[in-house]
């Protein structure tokens, strides 16, 4: 394991390179890899896994839209496509990937299937972490370990198939059978990770609750409706407050971030820019970081884990879900993003089309 140094601290990180694909393979040669659950993780992780040549098979719920997704993707009902029960009965890696909430009512069915030498294998530390809510408590002959992706399961399989991979974390929880950490890599380098960062379960679900309800999700989607509503009350049509709030930011400024730090994107726009960005920054971090602190707060205290498992264990809830999504589309701010995207989708087309009568010759 290589030791990188990150801004002056050292972490241990796993590579590729070190730890091969051959190697993950011969490591989990005679197992079965049981991925439970087909939402967003099940699919990326299930079909990089397969396609990587490992054993797996899928355990779903019948009648649902997810059951029809893994026979849409290939999996074949009887031979690696099972009930939730039949596949835990089955694999020796029970991959729960279940939705959060989901993970508490399926535990006494997975508890039965967990005899000893299997592995139990999650992608959040929260099933664990929350164990006095989850109720989630492993019998002490499994290895239990974590390989958390960070970033949508649909990112996972699309980086998979251009030949590229997601960074992870990975954590040993338990290990009964000695190799619980040999496991854990092998998984995270079959499920088509870049780096394999290490971690432990509490500090995985800390981080990854606090982040998606602040910059990646929550505060984004914030600061995004912020911004919007004060340029339409002074005045500015909805595309030019959108393109200088969202367009912008997707289209050309962060991803500068991602190639190449703040810094260079900063020193991609003028100097006008700079100057009033710099200025201001403090005051937006001086502004948020009550709000993240509180955040932080309720996450270790447990209280986002409280909520996430009373609204996610309330019938009817994914439509209650859908209802509020359904409610951010219809919003003025992001229609006009749909008529933003439909614009943008014209002129790549009218770009392409063009190239294509260069390369003619026309
Ligand atoms: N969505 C993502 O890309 C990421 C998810 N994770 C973690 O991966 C795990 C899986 O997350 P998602 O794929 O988002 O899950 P999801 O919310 O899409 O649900 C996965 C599956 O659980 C099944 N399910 C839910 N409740 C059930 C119940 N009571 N009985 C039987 N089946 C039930 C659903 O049919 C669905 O197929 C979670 O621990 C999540 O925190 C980690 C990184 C990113
Ligand atoms: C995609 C991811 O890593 C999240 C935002 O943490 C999640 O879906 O839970
Ligand atoms: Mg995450
Ligand atoms: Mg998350």
């Amino acid at each position: 394991m290589a030791t990188i140094n990150f801004g002056g601290v050292e972490e241990h990180v796993v590579t590729r390179d070190e730890f091969p694909l051959e190697k993950a393979r011969a490591i989990l040669k005679e197992d079965t890899i049981a991925v439970l659950g087909y939402g967003v993780q099940g699919p990326g992780q299930a079909l990089n896994l397969r396609d990587n040549g490992f054993r797996v098979i899928i355990g779903q719920r019948r009648d649902s839209a997810s059951w029809q997704k893994a026979e849409a993707d290939g999996w074949v009902e009887g031979e690696t496509l099972f009930s939730i029960e039949e596949a835990a009965a089955r694999g020796t890696i029970l991959a729960n990937l279940l939705s959060d909430a989901g993970q508490i009512a399926v535990w006494p069915t997975l508890k039965k299937h967990l005899t000893a030498g299997k592995t139990l294998y999650f992608s959040h530390g929260f099933g664990i972490t929350f164990n006095d809510q989850t109720g989630i408590i492993p019998p002490p002959d499994v290895d239990v370990i974590l390989v958390a992706p960070k970033g949508s399961g649909t990112s996972l399989r699309r980086l998979f198939v251009a030949g590229g991979g997601l960074n992870s974390s990975f954590a040993v929880y338990q290990d009964a059978t000695g190799q619980a950490y040999e496991k854990a890599i092998a998984l995270g380098i079959g499920v088509g990770s870049g780096y394999l960062f290490e971690t432990d379960f509490k500090r995985e679900v800390y981080s990854d609750l606090t982040g998606e309800r602040g910059v990646l999700m929550g505060a984004l989607a914030g600061i995004i409706e912020a911004q919007y509503q004060v340029l339409r009350q002074r005045g500015h049509s909805p595309s030019e407050a959108f393109n200088e709030t969202v367009e912008e930011l997707t289209q050309s400024l962060v991803p500068l971030v991602g190639e190449n730090g703040m810094d260079w994107m900063f020193s991609n726009c003028s100097v006008t820019a700079q100057r009033g960005a710099l200025d201001w920054k403090g005051r937006f971090r001086d502004a948020t970081l009550p709000v993240l602190n509180e955040l932080y707060d309720s996450v270790a205290s447990g209280q986002e884990a409280a909520r996430t498992i009373q609204r996610g264990s309330t019938p009817g809830y994914r439509r209650e879900l859908e209802a509020e999504l359904q409610e951010v589309r219809d919003s003025e701010l992001w229609q006009t993003g749909a008529t933003v995207r439909e614009l943008r989708s014209k002129a790549t087309k009218k770009v392409e089309e063009g190239y294509a009568l260069f390369a003619e010759g026309n």
